[in-house]
């Protein structure tokens, strides 16, 4: 691998398409992982999440695009990426007749970047037993052990396909936090894919939404938090003020229309200036990323069209 990857971002997909027969799962995925940053690739059940990392890792071909993985092609480069690379599967399945010791010496000699004594230490501060076979861990630690053996190649770029399914809300928190303290301020790159956002939350820098295979947005959720809004408007008034908005979703109850747009700051001076009665709700992320991805766009057009026939009649 040339040095030269180091100034370039740590992954690139552009246009990526991707079907199983008529299944079509990605539809022109693109986005741009900025190296160091926690990155949380968040997506619904079936929404492409382990398609897109399973290219990522040069293991399923692409039908169509671009894709690099620290300025290798996974295409053609699958063993350079991979050694470069730490991976923890969804429900990863290890062998369960080895001790933890076993595993990792198991593990070692597939990377000669490997650090024993950093695995060692993983082992200690996750509180795993060193001599207990695999199949007696708890979900818990397998996940934990499933980190020690993706991080201690010390590779550049980390890979979690919803590592933390399974736990309870507890070992979850646990489990970000062991991953704050080991990653963060290291200047890894982690692609973190899940479909809960408030889990990722705290963890990530930038969040990307994939639905109906495209990336609907990518932004840190600050400027998520700031730029998607609801806002509750008399329901003759949207006529009005329709145009302006940037609509992710629009629930009428007679007299109020509730809106929710991607353009807050925008709707809002627009509702000031014209003087016109409004409430703004502030959202939390899960109501954001539900706003992204549990409505249709043609019901909402629909809603629209029924708001607009309901005023007009
Ligand atoms: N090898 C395959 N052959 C046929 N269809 C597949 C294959 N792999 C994935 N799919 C289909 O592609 C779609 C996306 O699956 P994928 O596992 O990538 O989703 P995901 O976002 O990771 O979901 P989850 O959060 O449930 O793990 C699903 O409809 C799935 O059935």
């Amino acid at each position: 691998m040339n040095e030269s990857y180091r100034d370039k971002p740590a992954i690139v997909l552009e246009g990526v398409t991707k079907a199983f027969r008529r299944n079509q799962v990605l539809a022109g995925e693109t986005f741009t992982v900025e190296r160091g940053k926690t990155f949380a690739f968040l997506g619904r059940n079936g929404a492409g999440k382990t398609t897109t990392i399973r290219m990522l890792l040069g293991l399923l071909m692409p039908d169509s695009g671009k894709m690099r993985v620290l300025d290798c092609d996974p295409a053609t480069d699958p063993i350079e990426v991979r050694r470069h690379v730490g991976y923890l599967a969804e429900d990863q399945q290890m062998y369960g007749w080895m001790t933890v010791d076993e595993i990792l010496r198991f593990v070692a000699p597939f990377y000669s970047t490997w650090d024993h004594d950093l695995a060692l230490k993983y082992v200690r501060e996750f509180d795993l037993p060193l001599n207990q076979k695999i199949k007696t861990l708890s979900k818990g630690q397998n996940v934990r052990l499933g980190l020690v053996l993706a991080l201690a190649h010390r590779p550049e770029l980390v890979i979690l396909d919803d590592p933390a399914l399974g736990l309870d809300p507890v070992m979850r928190r646990q489990f970000n936090r062991d991953l704050i303290s080991h990653l963060q301020g290291e200047g890894r790159t982690v692609f973190y894919s899940s479909h809960l956002l408030y889990e990722v939350e705290p963890v990530a820098d930038e969040v990307a939404i994939l639905h109906e295979g495209r990336i609907l947005r990518q932004a840190d959720t600050e400027t998520l938090r700031r730029d998607v809004k609801q806002f509750v408007l008399p329901t003759d008034l949207i006529p009005r003020v329709r145009d302006e908005f940037a609509l992710l979703d629009s629930q009428t109850h007679r007299e109020e229309t509730v809106v929710t747009v991607e353009n807050a700051a925008a709707v809002a001076a627009l509702l000031q200036r014209e003087g016109l009665e409004h409430r703004v709700v502030e959202l939390n992320l899960d109501e954001i990323f539900e706003a992204y991805v549990a409505g249709d766009p043609k019901a909402r057009r629909a809603t629209t069209t029924e708001e607009q026939e309901a005023v007009e009649s």
